[in-house]
């Protein structure tokens, strides 16, 4: 009877290292602006095989794509805090392990995208897949400070791959909301890397306050948020949008736009923090707005 309650919390244990290989926080907002971006594809309900299949193949590719980047960047995060307590440093689960799992994932997911869903989501989300796990991790993150800004591309795929899911196609409004997540996501990184740049330095890492300084990044984090903040007022003026996601946008902007103002003239690494936990919230929220306003009547 002990022993086999032993052995259940010690596969329960094995179980959520696997799931922390996957980096659920990160993926669930991936997953979150992909579906929204099916809903924003079409005017009514989303079908529910696509809806289903669609969320699940895109979670599961995407889990893939974190495991493989903690396969290749075992070492790096062995030597910086943040990272440190991964599975794969702290030896709970070993290399083979993992590139069976993300394999195992990675090829359910674009299983179920190319049957259940559509061809032309699955090439993409394989595209995104290689975008990130390959040529982000292997290629750009240890050669150059634009590391984030170019492989922030594949990080940005998420409302296209839910709206080809959808209409087997992505028009310029998905690459609008692709556009969106891109310049998002230097102030969303910047703004961590200012308070952990001596992490980063250690383990050798070109972010851009290693390789430009610290001043040279707070200036870019707040010109990366006006960029965002004239970006996010495009849906509205194009149509795609109403009221209700115009004054979300502005009211989301004033707030970052304040922090970045703090972080490139009043620097502190409190306010970097916050920075970095309001780029999540903000993107988050805005993309509800999109789909609130979506529904709405127009006004
Ligand atoms: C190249 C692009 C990106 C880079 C370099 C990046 C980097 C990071 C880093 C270093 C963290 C800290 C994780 C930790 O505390 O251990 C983080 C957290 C996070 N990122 Fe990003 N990120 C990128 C793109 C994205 C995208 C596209 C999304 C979602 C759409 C996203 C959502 C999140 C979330 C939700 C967290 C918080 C995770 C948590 O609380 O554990 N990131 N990001
Ligand atoms: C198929 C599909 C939708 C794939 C999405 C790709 C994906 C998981 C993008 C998220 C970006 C991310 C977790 C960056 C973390 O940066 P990092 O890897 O430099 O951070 P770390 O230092 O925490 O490992």
């Amino acid at each position: 009877m002990k022993s086999t309650t032993l052995k259940l919390q010690s596969n329960s244990h094995r179980l959520r290292q696997y799931f922390q290989l996957a980096k659920p926080r990160v993926v669930s907002l991936i997953v979150f602006c992909a579906v929204i971006g099916m809903f924003l594809a079409v005017p009514g309900m989303v079908p529910w095989r696509i809806l289903l299949a669609g969320t699940a193949g895109i979670a599961l590719v995407a889990g893939a794509a974190a495991a493989a980047n903690c396969l290749i960047e075992q070492k790096i995060d062995a030597l910086m805090a943040r990272t440190r307590g991964r599975p794969l440093p702290q030896g709970e689960v070993n290399s083979i392990e993992t590139l069976l799992f993300s394999g195992l994932i990675g090829g359910a997911g674009l299983f179920m995208l190319y049957y259940w869903v559509n061809p032309f989501t699955m090439w993409l989300t394989f595209a995104t897949f290689v975008g990130y796990a390959v040529i982000y991790t292997i290629f750009l993150k240890p050669n150059t400070s634009q590391n984030i800004v170019i492989g922030g591309a594949s990080g940005a795929m998420p409302p296209v791959l839910g709206w080809a899911a959808v209409t087997g196609d992505a028009p310029g409004e998905a690459w609008l909301l692709f556009l969106i997540i891109f310049v998002w996501t230097p102030p969303h990184f910047w703004s961590l890397a200012l308070y952990r740049t001596k992490e980063y330095a250690a383990a050798g890492l070109p972010m851009l306050p290693v390789t430009h300084g610290a001043e040279y990044t707070r200036r870019h984090v707040f010109f990366y948020t006006v960029g965002l903040t004239l970006v996010t007022l495009v849906p509205y003026v194009i149509g795609m949008s109403g009221w209700f996601y115009l004054t979300s946008a502005v009211l989301l902007d004033t707030m970052f736009l304040g922090y970045a103002w703090l972080i490139w003239r009043d620097y502190s690494d409190a306010v970097a923090r916050i920075t970095f936990r309001w780029s999540i919230i903000y993107l988050a929220l805005l993309f509800a707005a999109l789909l609130v306003d979506h529904y709405l009547p127009a006004w």
